[in-house]
């Protein structure tokens, strides 16, 4: 078998077409252009990449985008002020606050310091407590992306066999939890699972979040399996070059499964769209607007 493509490069392009669209409408209906700001600490090569992205895409789809840059040293108290000031700035629809922070910065002290209303990455304790219990929530990008890749591909989720790999609060769990709310049956795997081939040998759908270059092999999936990619390993190419691969082994994966998402080109350019997408919702919530449609989970 060989496995269908899942183009999450083409599907974040419909996705942002959207995003456009309703960001037109709200414009011209009730003069609210929402309003994205992202904050940078710290000059990481992959986090400038990501955010420079993120801010071109804003402005692409019609919003206006904030970009905040603080030097590596930047004291916690500072980085608070600029979110207190984001907070209150009526600009301003999402927050967003690139991770991983300096080593010196508590991140938790940052994610409970933005407005729940405003929190796009849906990293607020009170945005994770909403999704466990099922309510209206800002959903993290990520897992948003896979969700609806999987949906896109699969229908219906509901009594499926699903294994996320990786239990992060960015990705794994968020992901879990999604998975849960559209009534698969959910194993979540760790560093410490035993026998992981095995369990990942269940799955129809297999979410891959682990961080390890090309870890899980093509002979765990199983026959027809849907595998979601979220690594993002950059590795030795070709002479001094590099290469971005994923936390699956795409080439041999991609015999077995039914379908399997590309590393680049799946779910990376998915995150990025669903940022937008919350940002939409965001200010929909925050101005009494209708929300866009089948862009939340
Ligand atoms: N495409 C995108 O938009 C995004 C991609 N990413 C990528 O996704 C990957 C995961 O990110 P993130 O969740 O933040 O990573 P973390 O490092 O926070 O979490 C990794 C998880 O993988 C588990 N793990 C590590 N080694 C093994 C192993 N040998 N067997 C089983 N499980 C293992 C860890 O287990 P334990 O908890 O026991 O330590 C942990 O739960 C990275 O490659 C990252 O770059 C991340 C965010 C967005
Ligand atoms: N607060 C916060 N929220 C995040 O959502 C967040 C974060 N911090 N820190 C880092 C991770 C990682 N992340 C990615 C986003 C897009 C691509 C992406 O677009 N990838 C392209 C390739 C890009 C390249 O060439 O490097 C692709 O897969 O096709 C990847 C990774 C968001 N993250």
């Amino acid at each position: 078998m060989t496995a269908t493509i899942i183009d999450g490069k083409a599907f974040a392009g419909r996705i942002r077409a959207q995003v456009a669209q309703h960001v037109a409408r709200i414009k011209s209906d009730h003069g609210v252009t929402p309003g994205l700001a992202v904050v940078l600490v710290g000059e990481d090569p992959a986090s400038q990449v990501y955010v420079r992205s993120k801010g071109k895409q804003t402005g692409e789809a019609g919003m206006a985008s904030f970009e905040h840059r603080l030097d590596a040293g930047t004291a916690q108290e500072d980085l608070l002020a600029l979110v207190a000031q984001l907070n209150a700035d009526p600009a301003v629809h999402g927050i967003l606050v690139q991770l991983p922070l300096p080593d010196h910065i508590e991140t938790d002290a940052v994610l409970a310091a933005i407005d729940p209303a405003k929190d796009v990455d849906g990293f607020h304790v009170s945005n994770v407590g909403l999704l466990a219990t099922g309510q209206k929530a800002m959903v993290p990008c990520t897992p948003l992306g896979c969700l609806m890749m999987l949906r896109d591909h699969l229908g219906d989720l509901s009594g499926r066999e699903a294994v996320v790999i990786g239990r992060s609060n960015i990705v794994g769990k968020p992901m879990a939890q999604l998975l849960l709310g559209d009534s698969c049956t959910v194993t979540v795997a760790h560093s410490r699972t035993r026998d992981l081939p095995e369990v990942v040998r269940r799955a129809e759908i297999v979410v891959a979040a682990v961080g390890r270059p090309e870890m899980v092999k093509g002979d765990w999936i199983a026959p027809g399996a849907t595998v979601i990619d979220v690594g993002i390993n950059r590795v030795a190419g070709e002479g001094d070059k590099t290469r971005l691969v994923g936390d699956v082994e795409f080439t041999a994966a991609a015999q077995v499964a039914g379908a399997i998402t590309p590393v680049p080109g799946g779910v990376g350019p998915m995150t990025i769209a669903c940022l937008l997408a919350n940002t939409v919702t965001a200010c929909c919530r925050i101005h009494g607007l209708p929300e866009p449609e089948g862009l939340t989970a």
